[in-house]
């Protein structure tokens, strides 16, 4: 049976899947409708996202609420964020019954074993939230480790700057922080007194999920209380199965907010990035620039030129189709990124953080620049997003 997307996530449900627990409010968007469209599953009755993954079982957003789930019968291993088909098996109880190719991952890779081995982490992330609290001084290097980790999730980065009413301190590391992002969008955010939260919700695209990294003490539950409000502490009900007597109370990873942004909250993630990003860009993506070096022609396109290595790669299964196309985007948005920051666009750029940063303190400053923010604003000068 095949469902119609969009419109009716379980045909056992004639709500139109409003639930407040159901996919809807876990990022189920038009586009995802779309992709389950794409990865028909003929015995499927509705589709779900991975809310939590527990030792033996999964809690799952389906159109009829969270449910608890056992594992995929096939082996497969699920994630946090996971998007996966439903349906009855044998005995007839909701299993299952497979899971869509991940478009984006974090996955720990170990040490001696082939990357693909690799425990994933979280999956299906739009922006990866790599977060900088300016109360520390910035390690060589850590910034763009984990910027690359998070480019190589095949999601997109964007820095995110805590606790910027410490303004004494700020603007040193807020300089820094915008030479290393390599023109990756920054937002300057304080949790302290909600500078900024608005801005950082602007980022992520509607319906999209976030995850942050960040050192320990960065301010990330800091910033996810802030972001969450009051519904952090909200946890529902929840069937284990089909067996419609049993609740139990549970947290959840996976955390919706009021505006369809869905924030992903896993702690095995969190530092990630200081844990599994060792090397700089070349490093990450070595591999792949090595096989690009090996295509026939220096100018390959990877298209359908003969001798391209990376082609060939790919059909072979050596390189993964997302991890090339992580790498793809990568270097389209560093591309137009390195075309927009001409000197002149590097210290405006600059300049409108450092400003934002002050414009948090409580100084003299802070007034005088907080007017002049405003009347640039009403000038209409405003930098915009270029997406
Ligand atoms: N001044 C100020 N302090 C903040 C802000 N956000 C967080 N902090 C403080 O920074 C400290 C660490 O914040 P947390 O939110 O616990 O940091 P974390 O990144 O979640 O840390 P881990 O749980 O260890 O990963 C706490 O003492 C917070 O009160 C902020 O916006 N301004
Ligand atoms: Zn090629």
């Amino acid at each position: 049976m095949n469902i119609p997307s969009g419109n009716a996530l379980d045909s056992t449900t004639t709500n139109n899947a409003a639930t407040p627990d159901g996919p809807s409010s876990y990022g189920y968007t038009a586009e995802v409708a779309r992709y389950f469209d794409d990865h028909p599953c003929p015995e499927a009755t509705g589709c779900g996202r991975v809310v939590r993954v527990d030792r033996n079982r999964l809690l799952v957003a389906a159109a009829d609420g969270l449910l608890h789930l056992p594992y995929p019968l096939d082996g497969e291993v699920a994630a946090t964020g996971d998007w996966v088909w439903l349906g009855p098996n044998r005995a007839g109880d909701r299993q299952i019954l497979a899971v869509l190719p991940r478009r984006s991952e974090l996955s720990r890779k170990r040490a001696f074993e082939d990357s693909s081995a690799g425990q994933v982490l979280a999956a299906n992330m739009d922006t990866v939230g790599v977060v900088v609290p300016v109360d520390r001084p910035l390690t060589h290097n850590r910034l763009e480790r984990t910027l690359v980790a998070a480019w190589d999730s095949g999601a997109t980065p964007l820095v995110i700057i805590t606790k910027a009413d410490l303004a004494q301190v700020a603007d040193d590391v807020v300089g820094k922080v915008i030479l290393q992002a390599a023109g990756v969008e920054v937002v300057t955010t304080s949790a302290e007194n909600g500078d900024g939260i608005d801005e950082l919700m602007a980022h992520i695209p509607p319906g999209g999920t976030i995850v942050l990294l960040g050192p320990s003490g960065a301010g990330k539950s800091t910033l996810i209380n802030a972001l969450v409000g009051r519904q952090v502490q909200h946890t529902g009900p929840v069937r284990a199965g089909d067996f419609k007597g049993k609740h139990t109370t549970t947290s959840r990873e996976l955390v919706p907010l009021a505006n369809g942004t869905v924030l992903m909250d896993t702690p095995g993630v969190r530092g990630f990035g200081l844990f599994d990003a060792e090397d700089g860009m070349g490093e990450m993506f070595g591999d792949v620039e090595e096989l690009a070096a090996r295509c026939r022609f220096a100018d390959c396109g990877h298209g359908n030129e003969p001798g391209c290595a990376v082609r060939e790669a790919i059909e072979g299964g050596a390189l993964t189709d997302r991890r090339w196309k992580s790498y793809l985007k990568m270097q389209r948005e560093l591309a137009a990124l390195a075309r927009r920051s001409d000197v002149a666009a590097q210290r405006a750029y600059y300049r409108e953080w450092h400003q934002k940063v002050v414009s948090v303190g409580k100084s003299q400053r802070w007034a005088e620049r907080e007017v002049a923010e405003k009347q640039d604003r009403a000038g209409g000068k405003r930098r915009r997003r270029t997406r």
